[in-house]
C-alpha cells in the first residue's frame, strides 16, 4: 500500500506543503495514542476553563490544541495558526508562506464514552507581506484553502485529505506509524436514503428545513415516496467521515434556540474544510443559501449554517430553501 509522501508529490503538492502536511499528521499521531490509552492516559473529562466561545474545555481539547500549536509553532512552518480553543489567532514563523485553522478536537462531548472523535484542519496561503500577528490574514473564503483534511479517532484512525485533486482517505498503520493509502479517490453517491441531524432542534429550525425534514420523515407515504433512515454521531468529523464513505446528507443548520447564536458550526477550522473535502468528492457544500467556500469571513470563530453531502439530496434540501 501506498505511503502519503509519495502519493502526495506525485500529486505535484509541493515539499513546503507535504511537510507541514506531516507535521500536522505527528501531532494527530500523538493525540491518536492519547485517545486510544482512554481512562489510562489521565486525560478524560473537563477542565475548569471555557474557551472564548463559552464552551467547557474537555481536558482533551486543551492537549490535542497545545500539541498541534507547538509543533506547528516549532517547526516554523506556519506564519500563523488559527484554533478553536484559542481566543486569538497566534503568530509563528513571520518568513513562512502557510497559515492552518484547526478544530484540535471535534465531537468533544464524545471524549469521556469512548465514540469517536478527529482533528480538522485547513490550511491556506498567507497573503503577500501580510504580518504574522495580524488575524486578518485568515480571513479569505474557503475557495483559497490549498489543503484540508481530518483525522479521525475510531476503531482505526483515518485520515481524510485533499489538495485540490480528489479526496482522499489513508489509514494510519499503528505498527510503522505512516499513513496508508486504503481509499484512492473518495466519490460521495449522489443519492442517498440517509440523513444527520440533531433532531431535537426541530422546532427551533427555520420553516425551509422543518418542512424539507417533515417530507423525509414522511417517507413513503410523502411526496418524497421513499423511506430515510437517520444517523447522529454527535462529532461532525464522524457524520462527516460516513457521508464521504457511503453517502448522505449532513446538517447542522440554523436555529433559535440561543438568539445570540443562531448557527453551531465554526466557519474556518469546521465548515470550509468539510466543504473542501465533500466538494472534491463530488459532494455539495452550502448554507442553505450560499456556498459555504464563497463567504468571505469577517470573524475568525465565526459560525455558519451547514448542509452537505451527497448531491442529489442536497440540492433536494436547498430546493426548498429558494
Ligand atoms: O451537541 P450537538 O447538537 O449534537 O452538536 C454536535 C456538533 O457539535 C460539534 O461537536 C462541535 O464541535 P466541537 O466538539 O469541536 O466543539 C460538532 O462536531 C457536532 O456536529
Ligand atoms: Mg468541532
Ligand atoms: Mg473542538
Amino acid at each position: 500500500m501506498r505511503r502519503l509522501p509519495p502519493v502526495l508529490l506525485e500529486d505535484g503538492c509541493s515539499r513546503e506543503l507535504l511537510s507541514l502536511i506531516r507535521t500536522i499528521l505527528a501531532a494527530c499521531k500523538e493525540i491518536s495514542f492519547r485517545v486510544g490509552q482512554g481512562a489510562l492516559s489521565g486525560v478524560l473529562g473537563s477542565t475548569l476553563d471555557e474557551n472564548i466561545q463559552g464552551e467547557t474545555q474537555k481536558k482533551l481539547d486543551v492537549l490535542s490544541n497545545q500539541l498541534l500549536k507547538d509543533i506547528l509553532l516549532e517547526t516554523g512552518y506556519v506564519k500563523a495558526i488559527a484554533s478553536e480553543e484559542e481566543d486569538y489567532t497566534v503568530a509563528g514563523n513571520p518568513d513562512a508562506k502557510f497559515i492552518v485553522a484547526f478544530d484540535p478536537l471535534d465531537g468533544s462531548s464524545n471524549i469521556d464514552i469512548n465514540s469517536l472523535v478527529g482533528t480538522i484542519f485547513s490550511i491556506m496561503e498567507a497573503p503577500e507581506g501580510s504580518d504574522a500577528s495580524d488575524p486578518s490574514i485568515f480571513m479569505q473564503p474557503g475557495d483559497k484553502q490549498v489543503a484540508a483534511g481530518y483525522v479521525l479517532y475510531g476503531p482505526s484512525t483515518m485520515l481524510a485529505l485533499t489538495t485540490g485533486n480528489g479526496t482522499r482517505i489513508f489509514t494510519l498503520d499503528k505498527t510503522h506509524g505512516s499513513f496508508l493509502l486504503t481509499h484512492e479517490y473518495a466519490q460521495i453517491p449522489a443519492k442517498t436514503n440517509e440523513f444527520a441531524l440533531n433532531m431535537s432542534n426541530q422546532r427551533h429550525w427555520q420553516p425551509a428545513m422543518q418542512n424539507y425534514v417533515a417530507d423525509l420523515l414522511a417517507g413513503d407515504t410523502g411526496p418524497r415516496q421513499e423511506n430515510f433512515n437517520m444517523r447522529w454521531i454527535a462529532a461532525m468529523v464522524g457524520d462527516v467521515h460516513r457521508v464521504l464513505t457511503r453517502g448522505g446528507l449532513f446538517s447542522y443548520p440554523a436555529d433559535t434556540k440561543d438568539p445570540n447564536k443562531p448557527y453551531k458550526l465554526r466557519l474556518l477550522y469546521e465548515a470550509n474544510p468539510m466543504a473542501m473535502l465533500v466538494e472534491q468528492a463530488g459532494g455539495i457544500a452550502s448554507t442553505g443559501t450560499e456556498r459555504i467556500m464563497s463567504i468571505q469571513p469577517d470573524a475568525i470563530h465565526q459560525r455558519v449554517a451547514v448542509i452537505l453531502g451527497s448531491k442529489d439530496e442536497v440540492e433536494n434540501c436547498l430546493s426548498y430553501h429558494q
